[in-house]
């Protein structure tokens, strides 16, 4: 995989900003230029988001968050990046000469991307004095959430640079698509502004409000959407005979027609003015800031839910998710030893995400085990027991656990475990796991598990390698030090 080693960002704001994040947290440094006198701010806050939505998002190991610089010039920000995305407004004018800036300024290696949503490569690299490494590379917002990249190319840039651009996503947890042809708005937009542009009308015409508009597609459409496109969910809805069927029975409505999507609606005042407060009522007071994290907060349970997809192997965006947090284990996941073994080892920091979270308002039970299941496997990792290991057919597995509830755990909390262990020999390893609200320090939960060392092609119990034994060993040494937890050998029942 090859890596964006550093990037600079020209245009700092909605989706410049969702990219700084992104390359930020994907461990890369970022320098920014953006005139704007509050860019900084606006910047931190989007980074504050997507710090959020992360802490929610996925327990992998993240690697350290890269280093930000804003730039007082264009020139200064670009001069060492090997990637420079582009987001200033959508004008070509603009647009050409800011490109021109970086073409101007930049290594001549340096992949160039244009945020632009619209505006065809080709015109965008016309004044370019190397056009052959500008690409669009078209995301969506949350830059920081949403995986997805449009990568058009324009008559002038070469299919070493869409190659390029294409393998340097998927480290940052992104899916590039390479669009065939270029044209207007490319794919995505295409499709969203046909979608609008007809919504636009069904307002104009008072046959809905904007919200009756949106109930109807967050309410059926749009959930089928996030896991399944357009063509696969109507080759189910065709029945057995699939596709051609839905096409043989649905083809003709295309010509009666259902829409009016040649027609532009005139946005004059009145409709302005209608959608604005039709929008304003819908927003119910809520700030953009609000909706942006229930935003986040949504797409964030969404994508684990797609990660558990197609029995646990993932499916779309949620497989894409697992790929890249396979990739976090395999790269950040060979913890070292730790400097103080002699105390409990502080193994696990998360936030409570919303899909953790039950009809009580607070984190539901079974995610407590998920929580100390990834604790048991930050210790594991920590003994040389990872993802290699694992695929070479050993591994430990958990035959008993205890869980006590002391506290609750609320939406977005900070929380971290820490793990002591109890006793370990050849086969077995008895680890006592606490649960900690990180502000506080206060106890929430703990969880006993017995875990078992397998060869798991054989299916059985059998002693572990030396290599391992001796880390756990001692570890095990210097908790045998420590006193037994409170709780530790509890069982499960009343007096009688
Ligand atoms: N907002 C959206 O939903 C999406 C927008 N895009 C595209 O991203 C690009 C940026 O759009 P937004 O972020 O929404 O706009 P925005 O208005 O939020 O941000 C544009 C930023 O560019 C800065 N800027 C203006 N001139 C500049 C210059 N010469 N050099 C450096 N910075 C400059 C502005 O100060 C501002 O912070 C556009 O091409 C747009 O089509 C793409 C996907 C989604
Ligand atoms: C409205 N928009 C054309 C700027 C939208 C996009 O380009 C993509 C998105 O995030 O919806």
């Amino acid at each position: 995989m090859t890596k964006i080693s550093k990037a600079a960002c020209i245009g700092g704001g909605v989706i410049g900003g969702g990219w700084i994040a992104r390359f930020l947290l994907a461990g890369i440094d970022v320098d920014v230029f953006d005139p704007h006198p509050e860019a900084s701010r606006i910047v931190g806050e989007v980074i504050a988001n997507a710090e959020k939505a992360y802490a929610m998002l996925t327990g992998a190991p993240l690697p350290p968050r890269g280093r930000l610089r804003f730039c007082q010039t264009l020139v200064e920000a670009v001069t060492d990046a090997d990637w420079i995305q582009e987001s200033v407004p959508e004008r070509l004018d603009l647009k050409r000469g800011v490109l021109t800036e970086i073409d101007a300024a930049a290594r001549p290696d340096a992949l160039i991307g244009s945020s632009t949503s619209g505006l065809l490569p080709t015109d965008l690299q016309r004044d370019m004095r190397h056009p052959e490494r500008l690409f669009v590379a078209h995301p969506y917002n949350p830059v920081y959430l949403l995986p997805l990249v449009e990568i058009v190319g324009g008559e002038k840039t070469s299919a070493a640079t869409i190659r390029a651009a294409m393998e340097r996503l998927p480290p940052i947890g992104m899916k590039g698509v390479h669009i065939a042809k270029e044209i207007e708005a490319f794919v995505g937009d295409r499709l969203l502004e046909a979608l609008w542009r007809e919504a636009l009308w069904l307002i104009h015409d008072d046959i809905c409000t904007v919200e009756t508009l949106d109930d109807v597609i967050r309410y059926s459409f749009g959930l089928r959407w996030a896991q399944m496109g357009l063509f696969q969910t109507y080759r189910i809805a065709g029945g057995e005979a699939g596709m051609r069927h839905f096409l043989a029975q649905f083809g003709p409505c295309l010509a009666w027609p259902w829409t009016k999507l040649t027609d532009v609606v005139d946005l004059d005042e009145a409709l302005i003015e209608k959608i604005g407060r039709q929008s304003d009522e819908q927003a119910a007071g809520l700030s953009i800031r609000e909706l942006e994290r229930i935003r986040d907060e949504n797409l964030v349970g969404i994508l684990q839910a797609l990660k558990g997809g197609d029995g646990g192997k993932g499916w779309g965006a949620g497989k894409l998710l697992k790929d890249f947090e396979r990739t976090l284990w395999a790269e950040g996941g060979g913890e070292a030893m730790p400097a103080d073994p002699s105390r409990s080892l502080r193994l696990v920091e998360t936030k409570v995400s919303p899909a953790w979270v039950d009809y009580n308002g607070h984190m539901t039970e079974h995610r407590y085990l998920q929580v100390f299941g990834d604790t048991s496997d930050a210790l594991l990792r920590l003994v040389g027991v990872d993802l290699a290991y694992v695929e070479a057919g050993h591994s430990y597995y958990t035959v008993e656990s205890h869980i006590r509830h002391l506290g609750e755990a609320k939406l977005g909390q900070a929380i971290h475990s820490a793990c002591q262990i109890l006793s370990a020999d050849e086969k077995r390893l008895h680890v006592f796991h606490t649960l900690h609200d990180t502000a506080t320090g206060e106890l929430i939960a703990t969880a006993e598990q017995m875990l078992l060392h397998v060869d798991s092609k054989a299916g059985k119990a059998v002693a572990a390698p030396a290599a391992v034994l001796d880390r756990v060993k001692a570890i095990a040494a210097s908790h045998a030090e420590l006193a037994l937890p409170e709780g530790a050998g509890r069982h499960v029942g009343q007096r009688r």
